[in-house]
């Protein structure tokens, strides 16, 4: 990163002046209001030939400094009076959401979906504070100035950054994105290490500057392990906060039902997918609905459910990578939106949804002390309550069992993330993140 930057040779000297006075302004402005401002390198750079001269003359190289600090970006370094004007006047306090992996393909699509209001609502405005590293960072500016040439009416702040400790700082909602991918010979053990490690580094950061409220929904795989990590190296947040993304697959599962039923998928409720999001993963044609009825009562075809359709669901995500190249991304966003409303809007009477979250007292007789995906309902005011009345049978007590067992097995493998002592990795070969086959 520390590479010279010019102003691009094709700038005139009147759109550069025009330039120099439009940021020159803004650094008035937010020096008097927002001492905490620290300017990007792309716009020192401007900021820098107005200082020098008013009289412009060829571009000045400006040694970039490397990233270190959280940076405000853009027009969002300007400050806004939201009780100022009458059209936001009624607009709630501004929400602050963290978003890791903010350059990576999901986030591309799901940044804009909270920016819009699409989950929050057309009265809350929103800050988004977005964490890459030095390898992503220019492509975290790139997507910076996309949201800026969105205008959103609701988006009031971007910052971007590459330390947790800053990006995380008060965070209201903590979307956990990054991780990295599972590469050719990669032992699943050696992805759980190296994925753990981030998601330990990111759950001490959540613990020390985040809202002691904060939701957390990580989705970066293998999620539900890697929400374990972080809730254990959070201890000052509640366990209850924190959610492995189980939504997608919660999605798909009604998708596949809808479509053998012969109806449109909004007919489809009460859609659990219990366990691990992998291969294991359980969706529970037993408690689901069609048109309110039970599934087995519409779709007369048992076999089918514990076999077909089960395994579309396991392995959609694999499915999808082959036809695509690449694993879902515009999907997955939506599922987060999905999740994140389920918890800030009240379940629909009668209704569930799919969350992976800690097990703690559960009625289920899950093991306790791991992510384990389970159906819930909320107020809407961003917590949730288990269901309490669901229908087991033999086939799903098995199914639930070993998806169990594989989270009990990747728990023993990352105890030195934990804080429970050495690691034991004896994983069952033949489970898999959706997305490998
Ligand atoms: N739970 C679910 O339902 C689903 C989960 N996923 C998972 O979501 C995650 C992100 O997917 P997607 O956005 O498509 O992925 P991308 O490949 O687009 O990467 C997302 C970000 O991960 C970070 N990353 C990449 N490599 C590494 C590395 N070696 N170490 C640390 N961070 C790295 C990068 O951010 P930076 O460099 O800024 O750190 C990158 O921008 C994956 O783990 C994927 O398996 C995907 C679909 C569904
Ligand atoms: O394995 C992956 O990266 C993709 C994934 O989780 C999914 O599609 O469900």
């Amino acid at each position: 990163m520390a590479v010279a930057e010019f102003i691009p040779s094709s700038f005139s000297s009147s759109s550069l002046t025009k330039t120099i006075s439009l940021y020159s302004s803004q650094l008035l402005h937010v020096s008097t209001h927002k001492p905490r401002l620290s300017l990007t390198p792309l716009r020192r750079s401007k900021i820098c030939c107005s200082v020098i001269s008013n009289e412009v003359q060829a571009p000045v190289p400006v040694a970039k400094e490397p990233i270190k600090k959280t940076e405000c970006f853009g027009v969002f370094c300007l400050t806004y009076d939201l009780k100022a004007e009458e059209e936001t006047s009624s607009w709630k306090k501004l929400i602050n959401v963290s978003v890791s992996g903010a350059a990576g393909m999901i986030a591309n699509h799901l940044l804009f979906k909270l920016a819009s209001g699409e989950v929050f609502g057309s009265d809350q405005p929103v800050a988004l504070k977005l964490l890459g590293s030095e390898r992503s960072i220019q492509a975290l500016e790139g997507v910076a100035m996309e949201l800026e040439d969105s205008l959103f009416p609701l988006l009031r702040e971007v910052s971007i950054g590459i330390d947790p400790y800053e990006v995380f700082q008060d965070a209201e909602w903590a979307l956990l994105i990054g991780a990295k991918p599972r590469g050719p010979g990669m032992e699943r053990a050696g992805l759980l290490d190296i994925n753990g490690q981030i998601f330990a580094e990111q759950g001490k950061a959540l613990n020390a500057v985040a809202s002691r409220n904060v939701k957390v929904i990580v989705v970066g795989n293998p999620c539900n392990t890697n929400a374990l990590i972080c809730l254990k190296n959070a201890p000052d947040i509640p366990a209850k906060n924190f959610h492995a993304l189980t939504r997608l697959d919660e999605n798909r599962a009604k998708c596949q039902l809808a479509l053998k039923a012969g109806v449109f998928y909004d007919k489809v409720s009460n859609m659990t997918i219990w366990g691990n999001h992998s291969t294991t993963q359980v969706p529970d044609f037993l408690n689901a609905k069609i048109n309110g009825f039970p599934v087995k009562d519409v779709i007369r075809d048992s076999k089918w459910l514990e076999e077909e359709f089960t395994e579309k669901i396991q392995k959609r995500g694999g499915v999808l990578i082959q036809k695509w190249g690449r694993s879902s991304a515009a999907s997955t966003a939506v599922s987060v939106v999905d999740a994140m409303r389920s918890l800030v809007t009240p379940t629909p009477e009668g209704d569930w949804f799919s969350t992976g979250v800690y097990t703690n007292g559960n009625p289920y007789g899950i093991a306790e002390d791991i992510v384990f995906s389970m159906p819930c309902r909320s107020k809407g005011d961003g917590d949730y309550e288990l269901v309490k009345d669901v229908l087991m049978d033999d086939y799903l007590r098995s199914r639930i069992k070993k998806s169990e067992d594989e989270l009990l097995a990747e728990k023993r493998c990352v105890a030195h993330l934990t804080g429970e002592g050495i690691a034991v990795c004896d994983l069952p070969g033949d489970t898999m993140l959706p997305g490998e086959m």
